[in-house]
């Protein structure tokens, strides 16, 4: 029987200019663990000014979305996940190049990314994440939280599922198309 790499990594596209996969240390001991999922320190690209806790049933796709002006942070606690990002920077030289991760609450990491790239999360099981944002939803959700429908296969990444449950606003979602001309010029 094939045993599951439980590792969170990249599994397949590119690694996209200004992206960071950075694997977290979790102390175990007799109690449980601790793990820091945050530090000044650790000199991230990222002004995190709102953290969020998120919880997914299995089978929920969250985005893909898309801002304009703020970074972000995303941490599987517990569960497991698959992220895709595509790079919407027409200046990056990773333009229109994807990425794929597989990550593992087991395995935790940390994925920071830029403002400028679509991103989306499927959860194949029940699972827990944190977030972090550079801009508060108060206010990029007026104007600045777009969205392209996750299975345009213009996207590129080979998502593992074909049946997510989604939002009803992302049910709504424009092709990469559409979503191109109305972020332009960007
Ligand atoms: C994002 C957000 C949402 N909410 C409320 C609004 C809705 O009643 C509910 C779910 O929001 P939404 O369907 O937008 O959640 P996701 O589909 O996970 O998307 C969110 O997280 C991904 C990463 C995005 O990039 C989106 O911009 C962001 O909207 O939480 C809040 O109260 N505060 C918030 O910061």
């Amino acid at each position: 029987m094939e045993v599951e790499v439980k590792k969170s990594r990249l599994i397949a596209g590119t690694e996209i200019e200004g992206v960071v996969l950075k694997k977290l240390t979790e102390h175990r001991d007799q109690r449980g663990s601790f793990t820091e999922i945050f530090n000044h320190r650790w000199n991230l690209d990222l002004d995190a000014v709102q953290w969020s806790l998120v919880k997914s049933e299995a089978n929920v796709y969250r985005g893909m979305h898309f801002h304009k002006r703020h970074d972000e942070y995303f941490c599987l606690i517990q569960g497991k996940c698959e992220l895709g990002l595509k790079d919407m920077r027409s200046d990056s030289p990773t333009y229109l190049e994807w990425s794929q991760y597989e990550l593992h609450g087991e395995d935790l990491a940390a994925l920071i990314f830029p403002r400028g790239l679509l991103h989306g999360w499927y959860f194949p099981v029940p699972s827990v994440h944190a977030q972090s944002v550079s801009e508060s939803y108060v206010d990029y959700g007026k104007d600045d939280n777009w969205g392209v429908v996750w299975n345009d296969p213009d996207i590129g990444v080979p998502w593992t599922f074909d049946d997510p449950i989604v939002s009803l606003r992302a049910g709504d979602f424009p092709d990469l198309d559409s979503f191109k001309k109305a972020i332009a010029p960007f």
